[in-house]
């Protein structure tokens, strides 16, 4: 590393090297990453890069040597098709490069699921991380977009360096170098921006933070901008251009060294005119790691974009306090369809349609602070109308109230087991897993499910404990009305 620090330097970076260096954690704490070397105080900062030494299609040359006009018609304009391909262009180049010294640093070798065999994608059965993969779509992107660019200019991208530097298997590497590493760098908007410089910590919020969404070119929100851009949002780009430009995603120098774990960052990113700040948000003691978390992420989306799940102590058991598990409506209307057989499945089409185009969610997200979804609650209570209250509701043109009573609850009840029915295997099952020896992609993948099933578990005690709180409700209502009833009646004696 020391000749990329040089480099960082000679660039006009700055690091602070009288308080950090860079070291190696053991794998559970990231591996390689940044350690106090004495104690910093709040509001320090730790290191600055400038922005022309961030890495995106905006600084890079590729895109004006391509031909700008060019590079829109062969859409690589569009999600990540276009950074991997810079990427790509800078690596072939060499020490000719100006990042030569910071690709060197980069891993090659990714422990996400987008590179896991059919055997252990199989561990991962029941949870949505698999549908999130967009393997499929990064392969199509780099088919479409990426491979015509290439054969386009030969003079740019020799043919004896294509199997070295422009396989399929480079592009999904630069995806996940991408996914697990990019940040979002607005262009400088000096009106939103001059307050927010920091000498201490106020400033944009959303730093390292970016995505390889969902399933890929997606520009999604990069600390860590989702990427692999391998496509897999394509459709979405233009809807998200407005705000997701992916000239904005941008590989940074530095900064992306900076490991994360939930609940303890004590780092961020600040954005000024020239050049980008990392400041201290907590005070740091001497050889603790400096962290730069990604949003508190579910260990679903921390296995998927970066390889690696956060256990913490719970107060049963370990777990991430941060999963989540998807339930897709699909299953509210076939458990409904199970119970009640009143809905044809036209009719029941019908409704699903109009709440689509209401804005309603086709996914609803179940957390480890066990609240039913409003949106779930009124889908249920649309699928559950009488046919004259559907007509109303319709007419009226807003979602039911999400009220709780006790037929929503017996339905969620059904919702939440028929979803615990995808995973193969019980948490008692996973518990005994983990205790015997494992591989780690297995290890994260039991991690993964046996948290998304512990929620699905409590969410269903959750909902006996509402029922028995309604059931009380209604006691103490019946007996208040009568209560009332026997307090109106002295009166009518009396009036007698
Ligand atoms: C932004 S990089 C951090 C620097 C990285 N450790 C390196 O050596 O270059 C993010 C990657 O670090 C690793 N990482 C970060 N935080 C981690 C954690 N809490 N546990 C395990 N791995 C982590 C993951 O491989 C992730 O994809």
């Amino acid at each position: 590393m020391k000749s990329f620090i040089k480099w960082f330097q000679m660039n006009h970076g700055f690091v602070d090297v009288s308080a950090l260096d860079i070291a190696n954690f053991p794998a559970a704490e990231g591996g390689r990453g940044i350690i106090a070397i004495r104690e910093i105080p709040v509001g320090h900062t730790l290191f600055t890069i400038p922005r022309l030494l961030t890495l995106s299609t905006r600084t890079s040359r590729l895109p004006s040597i391509f031909g700008e006009e060019k590079w829109k018609k062969m859409k690589l304009g569009e999600g990540w098709v276009g950074l991997i391909l810079c990427m790509m262009w800078e690596t072939a180049s060499g020490p000719s490069s100006k990042w030569f010294e910071y690709l060197a640093t980069l891993p090659t070798r990714f422990d996400t699921p987008m590179f896991w065999d059919e055997h252990d994608l199989g561990e991962l059965a029941g949870t949505s991380l698999v549908e999130k993969l967009g393997r499929a779509d990064a392969e199509q992107s780099y088919r479409e977009k990426l491979l015509p660019a290439i054969e386009s200019r030969p003079d740019l991208f020799p043919h004896n360096l294509v199997a070295a530097y422009y396989s399929l298997e480079m592009y999904h590497i630069m995806g996940s170098r991408i996914l697990s590493r990019s940040f979002n760098v607005e262009r400088w908007d000096s009106a939103e921006g001059e307050d927010e410089i920091p000498t201490t910590n106020s400033g944009h919020e959303d730093s390292m933070d970016v995505d390889y969404p969902e399933g890929g070119e997606d520009i999604g929100e990069p600390r860590h901008a989702e990427t692999e851009g391998d496509g897999e949002e394509e459709d979405n780009v233009e809807e998200d251009d407005a705000e997701n430009d992916p000239s904005d995603i941008a590989m940074v120098p530095m900064a992306d060294l900076l490991n994360a774990r939930y609940g303890s960052e004590n780092a961020k990113l600040y954005y000024e005119e020239h050049e980008l700040k990392m400041v201290s948000t907590k005070p740091i003691e001497t050889g603790e790691q400096i962290w730069n978390t990604y949003g508190d992420l579910p260990n679903s989306e921390l296995l998927r974009r970066y390889g690696h799940v956060d256990l913490l102590p719970l107060p049963q058991g370990e777990g991430n306090p941060g999963d989540v598990v998807e339930v897709r409506a699909d299953i509210v209307v076939s458990s409904i369809a199970r119970k009640y057989h009143t809905l044809s499945s036209e009719a029941s089409q019908e409704r699903i349609d109009w709440w689509l185009e209401e804005g309603g969610d086709d996914v609803f997200i179940l957390e480890s602070d066990l609240e039913l979804p409003p949106a779930l609650v009124s889908l249920i209570r649309i699928l559950l109308l009488p046919g004259e209250g559907w007509e109303k509701i319709k007419a009226k043109g807003n979602p039911p109230k999400p009220k709780i009573d006790n037929e929503v609850l017996a339905i969620t009840r059904d919702v939440i087991t028929a979803r615990a029915e995808a995973y193969p295997t019980s948490i008692s099952d996973d518990e005994k897993l983990l205790s015997s020896p494992v591989t780690e992609n297995r290890r994260h993948a039991i991690v993964v499910r046996i948290g998304e099933k512990k929620i699905l578990r409590d969410m269903v005690q959750q909902i006996g404990r509402m029922e028995n709180r309604l059931k009380q409700e209604k006691g103490k209502s019946k007996r208040k009305s009568r209560d009332d009833t026997n307090e109106t009646l002295p009166s009518k004696k009396s009036r007698k």
